[in-house]
């Protein structure tokens, strides 16, 4: 095949790179998920707040097998620590969780004056709300927050803060709650007082702010949760730093794979707060059900007799992925409240829906609702754009496996931001890559 890694990672815009994948003589294989992005950039910070940097769960990590948007996020932290007076600039690359949190730790740094960039589309996501947030309760106190048109966001931060709250909408993103909470743990550890975060409204991808709560108590802080207000109230050092677990994003798409050609994945923790783990319960639906095996190897059994239901409050991410297998169910699937898909790395409610349409089938959106129609017949060839959407991209590869068509995509390395790893374990399914 050829080669993707070479040079430095494009994390922008979709390239002119095409890849051809022949999933016409398909084999069993074991599939190894990268760790998760998500988990590993709440850990990298509170490593750094608490003392436990550099964090050894992630130097064990192959660096070619690190997700971008994990070297993003150390990036950002390595510059954090510089000695104060230094002007620290960090490129966000098209991270909207690293951008989101490192704006926050650089407001909570003392004295920190952070420039921050990232690609057009990071600058054209909403971030509006945490910059709101952050002015309210930091601007008394001296933050000053600057964007650019849109880049860069310059941040200055004060020397002191006053009322130990944050507030801020929570059906927008979760993660400028997490984002904030994060900020709350770097407050409390300088000021040894709670700090809390006030949502207001319903919380969309709700899971994920509970994935950080999950690690900051797994750090050794306590977490107060009452009624949308979530107050970081002491600290104790845990005796050792949590394990880094294999993420369930990318399990998505390996268990589709595995399913297909009789394999099995490893490093699939069911224990893991990652709100994708939910595909584990929403395939069963369809008639798929997952089987443990040991070592914390799974594999996804059943022949399909119907089509899925999920919602993107629960798990946004995983439903490209959902999408890719409602194309081969016998029936219909429904996605509810998709809005939120339109303002990820690219909008994937119109990338769903150009994939399904690819392969043949139909799409019906009402409201915040889509139903997807599969195709009577998958079609023998596909071509799709990943649109420089990392998701779009292995959804679409999934798919040629799932249904037997061949795919020709349009740039392919945007993979890097999740799972560098992908076109390798999808050669190991016997995918032919050209
Ligand atoms: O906090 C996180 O790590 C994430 C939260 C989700 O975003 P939203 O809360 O904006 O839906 C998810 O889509 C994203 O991939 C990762
Ligand atoms: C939306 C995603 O990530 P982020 O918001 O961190 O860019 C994603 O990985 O699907």
């Amino acid at each position: 095949m050829a080669r993707l890694d070479e040079g430095s990672p494009p994390m922008t815009s979709s390239s002119q790179t095409r890849l051809h994948v022949d999933p016409s003589r398909l084999t069993p294989a074991v599939l190894t998920p990268p760790i998760s992005k998500s988990d590993a950039q709440r850990a990298l910070v509170l490593a750094h707040l608490t003392g436990a940097w550099p964090l050894p769960e992630i130097q064990r990590e192959p660096e070619h097998f690190l997700p971008a948007d994990v070297r993003v996020l150390r990036r950002g932290v390595e510059a954090l620590r510089l000695p104060p007076g230094t002007v620290r600039d960090v490129d966000c690359a098209d991270g909207g969780a690293p951008f989101r949190i490192l704006v926050t730790q650089a407001a909570v740094t003392p004295g920190a004056h952070v420039r921050l960039t990232g690609t057009p589309r990071l600058g054209e996501r909403p971030h509006g709300p945490l910059f709101e947030s952050l002015r309210e309760a930091l601007g008394p106190s001296g933050l000053v927050l600057t964007e650019g048109k849109p880049w860069p966001v310059e941040i200055r931060a004060p020397e002191r803060t006053g009322e130990p709250v944050f507030r801020v909408p929570g059906d927008q993103s979760s993660q400028y709650a997490s984002s904030l909470l994060l900020g709350c743990a770097a407050l409390y550890l300088r000021e040894r007082r709670p700090w809390r975060v006030e949502i207001t409204g319903t919380l969309t991808s709700a899971g994920y702010l509970e994935l950080t709560v999950s690690w900051l108590r797994r750090f050794g802080f306590t977490v107060e949760e009452r009624d949308g207000r979530f107050e970081v109230a002491d600290y104790r050092a845990p005796e050792r730093t949590p394990a880094m677990p294999g993420d369930w994003s990318s399990l998505g798409y390996l268990l589709l794979l595995a399913w297909r050609t009789g394999g099995s994945v490893e490093r699939a923790d069911l224990g893991s707060a990652h709100p994708d783990q939910a595909l584990v319960r929403l395939v069963e639906r369809a008639g798929l059900r997952a089987e443990a095996g040991l070592n914390s190897t799974l594999r996804l059994v059943g022949e399909a007799r119907d089509g899925l239901v999920a919602s993107g409050k629960e798990c946004p991410d995983l439903l490209p992925t959902l999408a890719a297998l409602a194309c081969v169910l016998p029936r219909s699937s429904t996605l509810t409240d998709v809005g939120i898909l339109r303002v990820k790395e690219s909008d994937r409610l119109e990338g769903i829906r150009t994939l399904v349409d690819a392969v043949g089938g139909k799409t019906v959106l009402e409201g915040e609702t889509l139903t997807i129609h599969p195709p009577p017949t998958p079609p023998r060839h596909f071509a799709m754009d990943s649109r420089g959407d990392h998701r779009m991209a292995m959804v679409s590869a999934t798919l040629s496996a799932l249904s037997g068509a061949a795919l020709t995509l349009t740039g392919p390395e945007c993979v890097e931001k999740s799972f560098p790893g992908f076109w390798q374990q999808l050669e190991l399914t016997g995918a032919r890559l050209t």
